[in-house]
């Protein structure tokens, strides 16, 4: 048996183009046009590509996007005060701070000023405590495209044996909240859980999230079982040669043995092209949502999650 790969990047495609003519729909009924404020600070090389990433996806979308860069020595003060201009601003209705930001900057401040119905990455207060209450809330990019490709892949998850690897604010904590929503037997291993393996091997549904590559081994996983992939990690690569400062190139990979998984598993995300383009696309899904809720309206019901 070979595993089933889950194409994320196809997945997100389909809802990527959904959402591309809503908001063309939007636009033709004379409701407006949605608009997303990402905030960069600091010149780390993974937040730059991820935040070019969303800025396309926003733009093919026909979302307005509305870039901005700050060094890594702006003041905390100052990063305030701008979210305080772009949660007054009637053109924006969806605020992202990309994270991580520099150690001066106290990132739960930050995240708590967004206003709660502009935060599209879910990471405010009072979303997560509405996700954690089965309130309406936005949900973490993250989670909730890993909870799509789950629900394609399997349909009704009431019942299924989820273990989470991981336990951070932005996926395994709010993965864990939706899971139990969904009515799975969630376990959450993390750094201090003693037996991991034996965790994992009781699951129907794996999500690994600890940002250690090849962590989850073929043998901790049950035949059967639906892996998730969220971990993204650059390894050196020896077999693919130098690069031109000398040193081996780099891949990305996983937090699962993705080579020998796909002997045991049922179905399997790939690293990269599994969770990652789902996450975008899960973010464009937001904005819309936090347009029409700011408008009034209800999400158009192609878009349900
Ligand atoms: N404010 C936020 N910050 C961060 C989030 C977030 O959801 N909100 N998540 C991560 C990074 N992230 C989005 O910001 C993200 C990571 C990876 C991808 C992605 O598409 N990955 C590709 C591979 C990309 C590559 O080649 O490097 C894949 O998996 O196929 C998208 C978004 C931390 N910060
Ligand atoms: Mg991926």
């Amino acid at each position: 048996m070979t595993a089933r790969i889950i194409d994320g990047r196809e997945r997100a495609h389909r809802l990527r183009a959904k959402i591309k003519d809503t908001v063309s729909s939007f636009k033709q009924d004379g409701l407006g046009t949605p608009g997303l404020a990402v905030v960069l600070v600091g010149s780390d090389p993974a937040s730059e590509v991820y935040v070019r990433s969303k800025l396309r996806a926003t733009e093919e979308a026909g979302i307005q996007s509305f870039s901005h860069h700050f060094e890594d020595t702006v003041t905390q003060a100052d990063l305030l005060a701008f979210v305080e201009r772009l949660n007054t601003d009637p053109a924006v209705h969806g605020i992202l701070v990309q994270l991580p930001l520099p150690a001066h900057i106290d990132k739960l401040a930050v995240i708590n000023a967004i206003a709660p119905d502009k935060d599209v990455d879910g990471f405010h207060l009072e979303n997560v405590g509405r996700l954690a209450t089965g309130q309406p809330s936005f949900i973490p990019c993250t989670p909730l495209g890993c909870l799509m490709l789950l629900r394609e892949e399997l349909g009704d998850l009431r019942g299924r044996v989820a273990t989470i690897v991981g336990c951070s604010n932005i996926v395994g904590h709010p993965m864990a909240e939706l899971l139990l929503k969904n009515e799975c037997t969630v376990l959450i291993a993390h750094e201090y859980t003693r037996d991991t393996g034996a965790l994992v091997r009781q699951a129907d549904i794996v999500v690994a999230a600890a940002g250690v590559p090849g962590l989850i081994k073929a043998d901790w996983l049950k035949p059967g079982a639906c892996v998730i992939d969220v971990g993204i990690n650059r390894v050196a690569a020896p077999e693919k040669g130098l690069a031109d400062d000398g040193a081996p190139k780099t891949k990305l990979v996983g937090d699962v043995d993705f080579a020998a998984a796909l002997a045991v598993a049922d179905a399997i995300t790939p690293v990269p092209g599994g969770v990652g383009p789902m996450t975008i696309a899960c973010l464009l899904l937001n904005t819309v949502d936090a347009f029409c809720t700011q408008a009034g309206r209800a999400k158009p019901a192609c878009l349900a999650a």
